[in-house]
């Protein structure tokens, strides 16, 4: 292979709701047919994530318990996070991951659990309510429709720089009110859908690893890789 990308996979072992791991294996598939090699390293509890190290991160979902250990622990993650994030590190949070890269998740019994705030959205709790069921959302910017399964009681506001990753078509998306599901920034794309989001959009796929390997080999020709057809899956 040409190129190689060193991907952290924050709190693998914790945060996998619904197989989200499944979006490690999407990547690889399509790092493959774009001459990538992947090395892919969980990092998790009281393990040292440095922003040098990696070229692209993944930060699946998880149940309240989960992010109530992990929420803790990322703090002491934050300043490297946020200069990966910062220095334009591309990055893929899924549910309780993208809750604890903003300002803080209120789980569903009422607790307030920190997040990073690297990116500057915070998340509520709904009464007693969940959302669940399959979404659509459709990309302003690129004319892309998504889809997926959103399971959340969270319900996230977005903040200063951040666009949605869509704007719901079906489904209820970030809040139920405001019509955004997920948020990008910089190069950081955070989603409520599992399924998992890769495997049914390879899209995402495509931007997060182009992102990865322009800011990797600047020098490249990386024209093919832009160019991979992805394949419908609907
Ligand atoms: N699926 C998830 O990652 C759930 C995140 C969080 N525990 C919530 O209910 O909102």
């Amino acid at each position: 292979m040409t190129y190689e990308l060193n991907v952290a996979h924050l709190y693998g072992d914790l945060m996998n709701t619904y197989g989200d791991v499944g979006n490690i294996l999407a990547l690889n598939y399509y790092a493959k047919q774009m001459d990538v090699k992947l090395n892919v390293k969980i990092v998790s509890l009281e393990e040292d994530f440095k922003a040098a190290d990696y070229d692209l991160a993944f930060f699946g979902g998880g149940q309240d318990f989960e992010q109530t250990i992990v929420s803790q622990d990322i703090q002491t993650k934050k300043a490297e996070l946020t200069e990966f994030i910062e220095s334009d590190g591309p990055l893929l949070a899924i549910c309780g991951g993208f809750q604890l890269l903003g300002h803080y998740y209120i789980g569903a019994d009422g607790e307030k659990l920190p997040g990073i705030g690297a990116l500057d959205h915070y998340t509520d709790k709904q009464d007693n309510h969940r959302f669940i069921g399959d979404i659509v959302i459709k990309n302003q910017e690129t004319g892309e429709t998504y889809h997926g399964f959103e399971n959340h009681q969270g319900i996230t506001f977005l903040g200063k720089g951040e666009r949605p990753l869509g704007n719901v078509v079906s489904g209820k998306g970030n809040n139920g009110e405001d019509g955004t599901e997920g948020a990008i920034y910089k190069n950081v794309y955070c989603s409520y859908f599992h399924g998992p989001i890769l495997t049914r959009n390879g899209d995402i796929a495509k931007h997060l690893l182009v992102a990865a390997l322009k800011r990797k080999y600047p020098d490249a020709d990386l024209s093919q890789q832009a160019a991979l057809p992805i394949p419908a899956t609907f």
